[in-house]
Formats: C-alpha cells, sequence, structure tokens
C-alpha cells in the first residue's frame, strides 16, 4: 500500500483545492477600537444550485490515530466546505484534483498536517477526505451549503493509502502516533 507522505498546510501548497484559514503570520487590522484584530475575508463561502444557503454548524471529530488508511474520498458539488477548529484540534486533510473522468486523480493525491490554528475552506467540488481529527477529540466549525438536494459525491479510491506520519520534507520529523 504506498505511503502517503505529509507536507505542512500552507496557502501556497492547497492553492487549487481551497484555502488555508489562521491567523499566523497573515494580515490583519484593528477593529473595535483597537482591542480587537480582524484576519479579513480569507476565504469566500461557495454556494450554488436553487435552494442552497450557506450555513454554520458545528462538528465534533473523534479520534483518528497513526497509522491511518486512506480508502475513499468524497467532494461537494454544489458548494464549498470549510473545516476551523475550535479547540486547537490537528487534523489530516487528503485531497485530489478532479480526472478527465470527473473522479479523483490519484496520480495527483495529496496529504497535508493542519496543525490545530489552522482550518480550510475547501472550493466547491474538491475531493477531499471526511475529517480525521488526529490524536483526540476536536470540534469544529463548519460553513458549507445547506439545501434540500444531495450535494455530497463519494468515491472509493482504485488502491489504499498509508498516512504514517512521515511528512516529503525529510527536515520535519515525523508525527509520532497518538
Ligand atoms: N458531511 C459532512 O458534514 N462532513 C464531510 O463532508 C466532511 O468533509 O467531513
Ligand atoms: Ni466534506
Amino acid at each position: 500500500m504506498p505511503i502517503l507522505k505529509l507536507e505542512r498546510l500552507t496557502q501556497s501548497a492547497f492553492a487549487g483545492f481551497g484555502d488555508v484559514i489562521e491567523m499566523n503570520d497573515r494580515d490583519w487590522f484593528h477593529i473595535n477600537n483597537g482591542s480587537t484584530r480582524r484576519y479579513h475575508n480569507q476565504s469566500t463561502v461557495q454556494v450554488t444550485g436553487a435552494d442552497g444557503q450557506a450555513g454554520i454548524s458545528l462538528a465534533r471529530g473523534d479520534a483518528f490515530k497513526l497509522p491511518q488508511t486512506v480508502t475513499m474520498l468524497e467532494r461537494h458539488p454544489l458548494g464549498s466546505q470549510s473545516w476551523i477548529p475550535m479547540d486547537g484540534a490537528p487534523f489530516l486533510i487528503v485531497v485530489a484534483p478532479n480526472g478527465v473522468d470527473g473522479l479523483p486523480d490519484e496520480a495527483g493525491i495529496r496529504a497535508f498536517y493542519a496543525d490545530g490554528g489552522q482550518g480550510v475552506n475547501y472550493f466547491q467540488g474538491t475531493w477531499h477526505h471526511p475529517l480525521m481529527t488526529l490524536g483526540r477529540q476536536g470540534s469544529f466549525v463548519v460553513i458549507d451549503r445547506i439545501g434540500s438536494v444531495p450535494n455530497c459525491d463519494e468515491r472509493d479510491l482504485a488502491q489504499h493509502y498509508t498516512i504514517d506520519g512521515a511528512f516529503k520534507d525529510k527536515a520535519v520529523p515525523p508525527l509520532v502516533s497518538m
């Protein structure tokens, strides 16, 4: 089973799949008479289709441990989906580009480590793995399309992949199995 080496989550590395939502090293400006820093407009909520609207939900993810096996991906064809940790929980992200057949292009499958101070907004239609909170339970704000029509395509992958905590960048120490 091929190993999916992790990448650190950065806006540039994640480009094309979505936006990274974080405060670290991001621009901000003061609001509320200087008592608050606003990290403004880091991503946009995408909602398409007749009856959809943007909704704000909360989610509590169970703890996943390493090594983790990835066998499927999903996408939301009618809107974006944000996962923003409320309590600093790290989580694993797996994404893949669309293939010519509209299925996940497994040649481009990638795995990222969100460090607990980072959230993501998956762009509309981005193939991604459902939430995998790492090593502990985690609480998240979820912002996505709320509507009556189905908005989640799931696909089994042609092969299975293992995430064992190793990073592509050998200078980054591997995540230990939590
Ligand atoms: N369905 C749902 O709310 N969660 C998934 O879409 C996910 O990305 O975890
Ligand atoms: Ni999703």
